[in-house]
């Protein structure tokens, strides 16, 4: 039988999702189809015309189509979710909850039709809720229903330890764990730069500095783009999930799971460390933490309770 190639639809081709459609198709992870509303069929057609038209420069072979039909996007092996609101300087990501859960419950729905084997990664905020929504909607496999949060917290505060100590960003290796809003968790007793325990290269309060700013990287894009959220490393950090999907990597990955006993949690949409690959989320990592990280794992979680709460009382 020919060998295929992968078959990725992007949904929302907005900042996010045009980004990451063309990212996956620089990386010739497969065919793109970016999908929009009606409304802005026309408009996604042309972004993603323009995108193909740049691929014989860049010597790329991957398709890329743009479309309001999900027809077009049928039997995809992976659907990205970026569909919904951004939110602007002085909102939170929770604010979004009431708009966003409705156009994902949609997104789902049609996904759920459309492409019943597919592998969903969710990014439309809150992510954590939104996640769960997918998963309630979708009725897939835990396995199969994946939030992004971490890859892109862990390369903010990866990036911030990089510039501090001025050595490459290959090195450094941090762990955020915790739900993607103001108190998530980054690990330091886990984060080692060329192997070395960061505690050993950098003083507390130039990492307590690091840690804080992390926790609110989301709003420092927010506040200085005055019109959006981020967009590029978010992309890239979806294509870097993708790609360990697609490649059957088994990346270890911080991913947003269902989590069913892990760390003690019941039912609960969160960021943990997980072996992503050809199975999606193949198996979650516990880590060992301390009284401490526990109380503030558990302070992220309350958080991310309250807005999943919102959502399974249907004020949202
Ligand atoms: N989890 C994370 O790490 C991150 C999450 N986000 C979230 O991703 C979402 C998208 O952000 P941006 O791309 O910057 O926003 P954007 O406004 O540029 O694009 C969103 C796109 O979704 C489309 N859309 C709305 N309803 C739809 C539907 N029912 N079906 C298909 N498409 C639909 C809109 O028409 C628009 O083109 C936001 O909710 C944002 O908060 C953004 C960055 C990081
Ligand atoms: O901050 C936002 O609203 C978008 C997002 O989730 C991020 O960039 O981390």
């Amino acid at each position: 039988m020919a060998i295929k190639r992968a078959k990725i639809t992007v949904v929302g081709a907005g900042f996010t999702g045009a980004t990451t459609a063309l990212m996956l198709a620089q990386k010739e992870l497969g065919d793109v189809v970016l999908l929009d509303i009606p409304q802005l069929e026309n408009p996604t057609k042309g972004k993603a015309l323009d995108m193909l038209e740049s691929t014989p420069i860049q010597g790329i072979d991957s398709n890329i189509v743009g479309t309001a039909d999900y027809a077009d996007s049928a039997n995809s092996d992976v659907v990205i979710i970026t569909a919904g609101i951004a939110r602007k300087p002085g909102m939170s990501r929770d604010d979004l909850v009431n708009t966003n859960a409705g156009i994902v419950r949609s997104v789902c729905e049609n996904v759920k039709a459309t492409s019943p084997d597919a592998y969903v990664i969710i990014l439309s905020n809150p992510v954590d809720a939104m996640t769960y929504v997918a998963n309630k909607t979708l009725g897939f496999p835990k396995n199969r229903v994946i939030g992004q949060s971490g890859v892109l917290d862990t390369a903010r505060y990866n990036t911030f330890l990089a510039q501090a100590l001025n050595v490459s960003v290959e090195d450094v290796r941090g762990v955020v764990l915790g739900g993607h809003g103001d108190d998530m968790v980054p690990l330091v007793r886990y984060t080692t730069i060329g192997g070395i325990p960061v505690e050993q290269l950098l003083p507390k309060d130039q990492i307590d500095a690091i840690v804080a700013r992390t926790r609110v990287g989301g709003g420092e894009i927010v506040n200085l783009l005055g019109n959006g959220s981020a967009y590029y490393a978010p992309a890239a950090s979806l294509v870097q999930m993708t790609e360990a999907i697609l490649k059957d990597k088994k990346r270890i990955l911080p991913i947003i799971a269902l989590l069913q006993g892990e760390y003690g949690y019941e039912n609960l949409f969160m960021g943990v460390l997980a072996v992503l690959g050809g199975d999606g989320i193949e198996r979650v990592i516990e880590l060992d933490l301390t009284a401490e990280e526990k109380a503030a794992l558990e302070k992220s979680a309350e958080s991310v309770r309250a807005v999943i709460k919102i959502v399974e009382n249907g004020q949202a």
